[in-house]
């Protein structure tokens, strides 16, 4: 063998220059098939018990699933008892059809004809390997062998349909497996024979599966591959075009796209891709991509937390916190530049009243997939001053002023760097609150009057009041002023407090109704030049601003 990656050989390209799928775009849904509780299980440690397959199968129903492979009879007692169950005892809605599948294999044939007795809409899908690999190492044939394997098959399978006995409405699926590894031109020979052996018509159609069983080309020669097998089946009429992309080049869901664009009709995934392998193609992130291209998927995903639920105990599988959508970590930033653009975002939206979803680096409202805003923004030392902000107003209502936010964005970070991890919301309320709302105050007001007067057309502020100096002596304060702060600032003046100058001055409401509060966000500049903010709270406005100012004083003097 040759050494290291010159074993390998590359994947043949499809001569297709004339393609058009380049030029398409997905614009509606496809025929959505779940294989969770078929090549989902079977790629499993412990593949689902009869309870776990029917929960899931009841949340594929939910979800809006109107095929779903429900297993491969045949194969065990228990997958035969599992398809029973779901039969006997009537869970599967009428509107739903369940999917079997079967090696092209006379006794699991007949044993799958057996074990769907009784349902109303069953598609029987059976397969063969037809790959160039495959014929020479397994099968130790030529493509006339292989052909043989599925029309014989194909044969039975209409004879048991033409003998069976009961109601049930039989569609039927082929898969010429490992459908990628095969010459394109065989693709499209098995699966005209195995139409014309099955009698399939336009009315009656064969669903032709095209599986990338294992994903070995870039997703733009899958594409090829399906736009060929389109243009070239002679019987196109008769078939829709399936698909069944796996992961191996970790492109299961890029292929499946392109793949749509080049024709197919139907697609088999699993939910988060679970399968063998690198896994299936995610029909949840598909159709969630889908989705934010304004496009209906026909699928609801509008709880994605719940079935994340459901799958990681059914299967006992783990979904990466990185994994569209769903992952933990997909709708957080932690940048600062990334939480900046989104806090803008948001303000945008809220202001323009836009109809669209407009917010930079979230190409989903992380609502519609039952998700929260809350955990959108983290918070750590990477993070920018726009971050903080944003969780003091979103989580706490504090609309920090934007000249305040590099002072608070400080304090944040310090205290991540102190901890060594990100801070949750609660952390960040509680840096807030230690460094403005429970500051060691040097000053305290222990009373206060503020009221206004009017004296030949001129308004007047009055403060009056008396303030204890750490803890002990107690000033009078007096000073009038033309609004509230500028008549403290000269009552202070009075007592020593000359060196502060006033820079700026927001207030908001924190609380409504009768025991509404404002809070007062003010900053100063010290004695050395540098300023500083301080806050104050009350249900009054006025003596909201006075504390503030009071506030960043006593910070300034910690
Ligand atoms: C890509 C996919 O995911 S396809 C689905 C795969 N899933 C599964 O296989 C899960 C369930 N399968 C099983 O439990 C088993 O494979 C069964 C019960 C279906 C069959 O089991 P077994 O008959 O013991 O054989 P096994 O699957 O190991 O098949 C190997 C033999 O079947 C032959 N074979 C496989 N498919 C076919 C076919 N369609 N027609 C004829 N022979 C076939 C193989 O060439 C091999 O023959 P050999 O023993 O003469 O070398
Ligand atoms: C049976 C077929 C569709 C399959 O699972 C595959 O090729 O991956």
């Amino acid at each position: 063998m040759k050494p290291s990656f010159e074993k390998y050989i590359p994947f043949k390209q499809i001569n297709l220059p004339d393609r058009q799928w380049p030029n398409n775009t997905i614009t509606k849904a496809p025929i959505w098939c779940s294989v969770d509780l078929r090549d989902g299980n079977q790629a499993l440690v412990d593949p689902m018990n009869l309870e776990e397959k029917l929960e899931f199968f009841h949340a594929l129903c939910d979800m809006g699933f109107k095929e779903i492979e429900i297993g491969f009879p045949s194969a065990s007692e228990t997958e035969y008892e599992i398809c029973r169950e779901l039969i006997e005892n009537n869970h599967i809605p009428d509107d739903v059809t369940i999917q079997v599948l079967v090696q092209a294999r006379e006794h699991l044939i007949r044993k799958t004809f057996e074990a769907v007795k009784g349902a109303k809409n069953v598609i029987v899908h059976f397969y063969n390997s037809t790959s160039t690999l495959q014929r020479k190492v397994v099968f130790k044939t030529d493509m006339d062998g292989v052909i043989k394997i599925a029309v014989d098959g194909a044969k039975l399978i209409k004879q048991l349909t033409d003998e069976y006995d009961g109601d049930t409405n039989f569609r039927f699926e082929y898969s010429p497996e490992s459908f990628s590894g095969t010459e394109p031109e065989n693709a499209v020979e098995i699966c005209d024979r195995v139409i014309e052996a099955l009698g399939s018509t336009a009315e009656n159609k064969l669903i032709v599966n095209l599986p990338n069983t294992v994903e070995m080309c870039t997703p733009n020669t899958y594409a090829d591959q399906i736009e060929y097998f389109a243009r070239n089946l002679k019987h196109r009429d008769a078939a829709i075009i399936s698909i069944h992309p796996h992961n191996d080049r970790g492109c299961g869901v890029a292929a499946g796209e392109l793949a749509l664009l080049a024709g197919a009709e139907r697609v088999e995934g699993t939910l988060f891709g679970n399968g063998e392998r690198t896994g299936n193609m995610d029909i949840v992130t598909m159709g969630l991509n889908m989705f934010t291209q304004g496009v209906d998927p026909k699928l609801d995903f509008s709880n994605l937390p719940k079935l994340r639920e459901i799958y990681e105990r059914c299967t006992n599988m783990k979904i990466d916190p990185r994994q569209p959508y769903i992952g933990e970590l997909v709708f957080t930033a932690f940048s600062g530049s990334h939480q900046d653009a989104i806090n803008k975002g948001m303000k945008y939206m809220k202001e323009s009243g836009t109809d669209y979803w407009e917010i930079p680096y979230l190409p989903i409202d992380p609502a519609d997939v039952g998700r929260e805003y809350e955990p959108i923004i983290r918070i750590n030392s990477q993070s920018g001053k726009g971050g903080a902000a944003f969780v003091m107003n979103n989580n706490f209502g504090y609309d920090l002023p934007k000249r305040m936010h590099p002072e608070f964005s400080k304090l944040v970070q310090a205290k991540c760097e102190e901890l060594g991890r990100e801070l949750i919301p609660k952390e960040l309320f509680e840096v807030f609150e230690k460094n403005y709302l429970e500051h060691k105050q040097k000053y305290v007001l222990s009373s206060r009057k503020i009221y206004e007067e009017s004296e030949n057309g001129n308004d007047y502020v009055h403060f009056k009041g008396k303030m204890k100096i750490n803890g002990n002596e107690e000033v009078s304060l007096s000073g009038v002023g033309n609004g509230p702060i500028d008549a403290f600032f000269n009552a202070i003046k009075k007592v020593g407090l000359d060196k502060y100058e006033f820079i700026s001055y927001s207030q908001h409401a924190i609380s409504q109704g009768s025991d509404s509060k404002a809070v007062s966000y003010i900053e100063l500049k010290k004695p050395d030049g540098k300023n500083i903010f301080g806050i104050g709270i009350d249900s009054n406005v006025n003596v909201a601003s006075v504390l503030g100012v009071l506030n960043a004083i006593n910070r300034a003097e910690a």
